[in-house]
């Protein structure tokens, strides 16, 4: 593999790629032979102008969208997701800009949402009862370990947290269900200034734990302070990807828009 111009901080295979995706909605063409690669370990920060196919680049990789062409392939295998639930099941963790967090239930409730941990039953039976005590645990553990101290009630509905404390919830799940990828798509957009700074804290922990994220984002000092590497996608395909610490924002910007014709050789091989 040809690693010019990837960036310092990724080394070995990637562990999560797609050649050539086609996505057609009717007319529109939404991905357009889109290639992506996610190193192990790295933030990924995807960019692009409004309609640019972020969001189903990020839905096809992650079960939300079947692709019309295209292969994906995770630590070298190829998949096929035909569901949100097969990508999670592997291992491949989705915050959703709209949260998809059911605001009457409680944290650790949500944090299982979809995959309870019940009680041994009868050999059999399909009515075995909630395990309530082990998901609060659970929950508690995570948000405690996530440095989500904020969070005195494992039990309060989340429609009684503030935006930042539910976007913490989200990735706690994430992190703590994702094994292998967690995509966050605008974690930080309906977020103030100090939300947004312990979301961005959250990002750079789930790294530190080893596990790679891929960060759409309009918000570019938030994507300059944090991402490794920048995917920048233009008309439905992977234009470039760059270093953050070899152009500014501007630059980015300028490539994402087409004002600036993007550096070439900085396309991952
Ligand atoms: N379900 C759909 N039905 C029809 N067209 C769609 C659908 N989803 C996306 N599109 C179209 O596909 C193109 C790419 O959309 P997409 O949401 O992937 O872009 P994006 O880069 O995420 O945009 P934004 O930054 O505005 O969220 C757009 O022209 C959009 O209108």
């Amino acid at each position: 593999m040809d690693q010019k111009g990837i960036g310092m901080t990724v080394t070995g295979e990637p562990l999560l790629t797609a050649r050539g995706l086609v996505k057609r909605y009717g007319r529109v063409t939404a991905l357009d032979n889109a290639d992506f690669d996610l190193y192990p370990g790295e933030i990924l920060a995807v960019i692009g102008d409004n309609g640019a196919g972020k969001s189903s680049l990020i839905k096809a990789i992650s079960g939300a969208v079947i692709p019309d062409e295209g292969e994906i392939k995770l630590e070298g295998k190829t998949v096929q997701f035909r569901s949100p639930m097969e990508a999670r099941e592997a291992g491949i963790e989705t915050v959703y800009q709209n949260l998809a967090l059911s605001p009457a239930l409680s944290i650790a409730d949500n944090m299982f949402l979809g995959r309870e941990i019940r009680k041994p039953g009868v050999l059999g039976s399909v009515f075995r009862m909630l395990d309530r005590p082990a998901m609060e645990k659970r929950a508690r553990d995570k948000l405690t370990e996530l440095g989500l101290m904020t969070i005195q009630n494992i039990n309060q509905a989340v429609e009684t947290l503030s935006g930042g404390q539910r976007q913490g919830v989200a990735v706690a799940r994430a992190a703590a269900f994702g094994s292998r990828v967690v995509i966050m798509d605008e974690p930080t957009a309906a977020l103030g200034v100090k939300e947004s700074r312990k979301v961005l804290e959250l990002i750079l922990d789930v790294r530190s734990r080893g596990l790679p994220i891929v960060l759409i984002s309009h918000n570019m000092p938030h994507v300059f302070e944090v991402a490794d590497r920048i995917h920048i996608h233009r008309l439905g395909r992977r234009l470039a990807v760059i270093d953050p610490k070899e152009y500014t924002m501007s630059d980015a910007v300028a490539f994402m828009t087409g004002a600036k014709a993007a550096p070439s050789e900085t396309v991952a091989a």
